[in-house]
């Protein structure tokens, strides 16, 4: 069957393994879009102040329960945040008490709330060590923070300054390459081991870094890492539905007020979750390879994580979608990826 044929997909149960849930409204406002969707959901520690220990991430944990409608089944897994003062012991309690799934490498200042990031991965050498041992993954936003360096070749740099040295001293840590934008990514987990994977985005498979510029400044295309060229996005393209098990779905939905968009100064983040099956479905079927949207969207990630497959389905089907400009009232407002943009997919279409 050629893919335009193909009117309806019924897969198991997508996860995200890349979310910001932010915390109090904001959470409240944005978590039922993901619980919507996905089953579970690897949950970004990068609060502020930023979730550090087993209590917090506990804590963090409970809130976000608290803010979805009685009744959804939704498994929030959460992650720490690493700092220069991360204490391993901290790191294996909470995974051997199953509060923390895995832990988040973020360069200090690399991008939004990592302020509090590791200043030189060998600070976190004593942790890396008990995750290797212990079988828990590390999460790494991999861009490279020296000023110097062009802010459309940081990914390149870190994965030659840092990610190289991180998987030859740790050859057997999980390692998950978050939001890889470049074909350079692509190809270092590509010809990696089977224990580094990444995650890809809607928007990196779907824009280039023109659409951060179409006619004027476009801030709700911003995001970090910044979109690249057209040649990065065909590669995006190429590893998401090649059918490798290392690339898996995860969306880093980041929700900003649209004040805090929309601004001198505009925060980085893309909030996809409204319509991310929608988005990514777009892709695969462009690509010739909705086929191979299961394994992306439900199993590879689960795989990776060692964790069991999710039993229920969903179902997807070619059908108009149109995105809202903005989603919610006032300054209480979002504007979610494709504004104003009809898709051609719907999830979950009413019955009928
Ligand atoms: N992706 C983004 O542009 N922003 C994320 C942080 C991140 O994932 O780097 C955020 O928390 O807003
Ligand atoms: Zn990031
Ligand atoms: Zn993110």
């Amino acid at each position: 069957m050629t893919s335009t044929e193909i009117t309806r997909l019924e897969i198991r149960r997508p996860d995200d393994w890349h979310v910001h849930l932010r915390d109090g409204e904001m959470l409240a406002r944005v978590a039922p879009y993901t619980a919507r969707q996905f089953a579970r959901a690897i949950v970004m520690p990068n609060l502020n102040p930023p979730v550090t220990t087993v209590e917090a991430a506990s804590a963090y944990r409970e809130r976000i329960l608290a803010a979805l409608p009685s009744g959804t089944a939704f498994t929030p897994l959460m992650t720490s945040y690493l700092t220069d003062r991360t204490d391993p012991a901290d790191l294996e309690r909470g995974h051997a008490e199953g509060v923390y799934t895995a832990a988040k490498l973020y360069p200090a200042h690399a991008t939004t709330g990592a302020a509090h990031g590791v200043t030189d991965v060998k600070n976190i050498y004593p942790a890396l060590e008990a995750m290797q041992r212990i079988g828990m993954p590390l999460l790494v936003h991999g861009e490279d923070t020296d000023p110097q360096v062009d802010v459309f070749d940081r990914e390149a740099v870190f994965i030659e300054k840092t990610l190289t040295g991180l998987v030859r001293d740790f050859p057997a840590l999980k390692i998950v390459f978050e939001h890889i934008t470049t074909e350079d990514a692509a190809d270092f987990v590509r010809d990696g081991g089977p224990n580094i994977g990444a995650t890809i985005t809607p928007q990196h498979l779907i824009i280039n870094r023109n659409a951060i510029f179409a006619g004027g400044i476009r801030p709700h295309a911003y995001c970090l890492p910044i979109a690249k060229r057209e040649r990065h996005r065909l590669a995006l393209r190429r590893a998401a539905t090649s059918g490798s098990p290392k690339f898996f779905l995860g969306t880093d939905t980041a929700p900003h007020a649209v004040s805090a968009k929309e601004n001198a100064c505009g925060c980085a983040g893309i909030f996809n979750a409204p319509f991310a099956l929608e988005s990514y479905v777009k892709v695969f079927d462009e690509e010739g390879a909705l086929d191979r949207f299961e394994a992306f969207a439900s199993e590879n990630g689960p795989r990776f994580y060692g964790l069991p497959l999710n039993e229920d389905r969903v179902v997807i089907e070619r059908a108009e979608t149109v995105v809202p400009e903005r989603l919610g009232e006032g300054g209480a407002a979002l504007v979610p990826f494709h504004a104003g943009e009809t898709l051609g997919w719907q999830f979950a279409p009413a019955s009928g």
